[in-house]
């Protein structure tokens, strides 16, 4: 047994130990609270305060704070975190991407009449969802110079965003050497410009891409092939704009932000090992499912770029999914919960994820529960929730009960590896999964309603659905049997969507449209402490 491990069975220990005195006060304490509280009440005001808590991490990283505070012009300078260059109205701005409306409106305030033409790429409907909803501030400015064309439909590459990346290739190669290229870069930017690699065609490239996407494979793995098929991917933008200067700012929605993945890395070296997409196809075992000009592009590898290739570029990583956590556990202190950002970097199935929730959630709201706890589901736990055991140790150790309630929070990018024919997504799979698991764990009446999940995009687009997530918590579970609903059938569909509709009136879907900003997606756990 290693030292970590030692401490972790003292820790459990010592917590039972703590439990085990205090559990007839506690007891005593909780009815009398529930005799007094009603349960309604109580988790309506635990949902409301995960919302807020989770909407503060998005306002967090609305893109015109990180574009104001990396671009900067000073006289005949444009100033960029530490580098600098000479403009004299000769700046061109191209972008793709679902924080990129916003991105490029920042920046054609900062940079002024210094900004000759530009062309970005954004999701279709986006000019007027922010216009309908008063976010014309996330748009170009009526007069602008920047040609704004939508495209990409449920997150697929598509004609209109072909037609995008074909007028930014233009754009881009009409560059000369005094000029200035800023490229704004953000997640969905892979969908929004598409130029696969001939003879692959757009429908052979989506069907790559869907196969994938439903068998599970991690956006890493799917860039990884995006970069080989595509002629802008893989630091192929950044090649053809030269001789320009290319400045790209971008906007994080992967894990442990790799800038060559991040919508495919189009100014970033591809340094993949050339086999390295054939065996993500065997992996997920669909090279017999993909077209053949597909296998004939990923067998010959097309030109990589050296260093020397792209001396011209600098790449900056203006934003990252650490500021909305950041915002989100501030405004859960003020709500008054003991806030925690456990991980980062959330990835696995969502079915996992939830599974994991439910668990932690009752291990911090039943804490006698410990003692059910086996060494190897408290690995599982770890494992899922992607953090060590020491960190969840330091979690339960600290966690303190004189404020409201506990709230941990996570940032990442779960998994559904699609086999049924519902509607859904995983921040929607997670909350569900959550909700059972939490039905079956919590067996005794005192854990009612203390626990509630929010899972949610912070790109409040869940899957192909009109929802950026949902609530999960055991009352659900309750609610849907007496409508009969059914809501393990609807998981093994994948239809969480389909579920949350119609159980308890669509209520707990959490509708709040584009937001115009990507940085992954956050969870936020909140768990009621059993004592007053
Ligand atoms: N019926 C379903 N149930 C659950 N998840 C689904 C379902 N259909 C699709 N998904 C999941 O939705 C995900 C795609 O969602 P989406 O288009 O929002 O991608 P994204 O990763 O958020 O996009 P980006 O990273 O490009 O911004 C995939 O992981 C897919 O497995
Ligand atoms: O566009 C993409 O490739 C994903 O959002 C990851 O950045």
């Amino acid at each position: 047994m290693c030292a970590a491990e030692g401490n972790f069975k003292r820790c459990v220990k010592l917590l039972h130990q703590r439990l085990q005195l205090s559990k007839i006060r506690t007891c005593r304490m909780i009815s009398s609270r529930i005799a007094r509280e009603k349960p309604q009440d109580k988790l309506q005001d635990m949902k409301s305060d995960a919302f807020k808590i989770f909407l503060a991490g998005v306002d967090a990283v609305m893109p015109k704070s990180f574009i104001t505070k990396a671009l900067k012009v000073d006289n005949e300078r444009l100033l960029v975190q530490d580098f600098s260059y000479h403009i004299a109205n000769n700046v061109y701005v191209v972008g793709f991407g679902k924080a990129v409306a916003g991105m490029a409106r920042a920046v054609e305030d900062i940079i002024g009449h210094h900004l000759v033409e530009g062309v970005i790429s954004i999701p279709e409907g986006t000019t007027d969802i922010m216009s309908q909803s008063g976010k014309r501030d996330l748009l170009p400015g009526s007069d602008s110079k920047i040609l704004v064309l939508e495209g990409a439909k449920h997150n697929l590459p598509d004609k209109n965003s072909s037609v995008a990346a074909d007028c930014i290739i233009s754009l881009v190669k009409k560059l000369k050497a005094t000029d200035i290229l800023l490229v704004l870069i953000s997640g969905g930017g892979s969908a929004l410009f598409p130029a696969p690699v001939p003879p692959v065609t757009l429908d052979e490239k989506i069907a790559v891409i869907k196969l994938l996407s439903t068998r599970g494979a991690t956006i890493q793995e799917m860039n990884s092939v995006r970069k080989q098929l595509s002629v802008v991917k893989g630091g192929g933008l950044a090649a053809m704009a030269k001789p320009a200067q290319v400045v790209s700012l971008i906007l994080s929605d992967i894990v442990g932000d790799p800038l060559d993945l991040i919508a495919s890395g189009p100014t970033v070296r591809n340094t993949d090992d050339a086999s390295y997409p054939l065996e993500i196809l065997k992996k997920y075992n669909i090279e017999n499912d993909v077209p053949q000009s597909v296998l004939c592009v990923l067998k010959k590898p097309r030109k990589v770029y050296e260093e020397k290739d792209l001396y011209h570029v600098q790449n900056f990583l203006i934003g990252t999914n650490k500021q909305a956590l950041e915002a989100a556990r501030a405004t859960a202190f003020q709500c008054n919960y003991h806030p925690c950002v456990l991980t980062m970097s959330l990835q696995g199935e969502a079915k996992v994820v939830g599974w994991a929730m439910a668990y932690l959630a009752v291990m911090c709201q039943e804490l006698n529960n410990l003692k059910r706890i086996e060494e190897p589901e408290v690995e599982k736990l770890c494992t899922a929730l992607c953090v060590s055991k020491s960190s969840l140790i330091e979690l339960l150790t600290t966690l303190e009960t004189h404020r409201k309630g506990f709230c941990i929070i996570c940032g990442g990018e779960t998994i559904v590896k699609v086999t049924g024919q519902g509607k859904g997504g995983r921040n929607q799979e997670m909350a569900l999964e959550y909700s059972l698991q939490n039905y079956y764990l919590s067996n005794s009446q005192l854990s009612r309603s203390t626990s509630v999940l929010l899972s949610a995009g912070t790109d409040g687009i869940d899957g192909p659905t009109d929802a950026a997530g949902a609530f999960g918590y055991h009352e659900l579970i309750l609610r849907a049997l007496e409508q009969g609903l059914d809501p393990g059938k609807y998981l093994s569909n994948n239809d969480s969507y389909g579920f949350y509709l119609k159980c308890n009136g669509g209520n707990d879907l959490i509708k709040i449209g584009h937001t115009g900003t990507n940085v992954m997606d956050i969870q936020v756990l909140l768990i009621r402490t059993i004592q007053d």
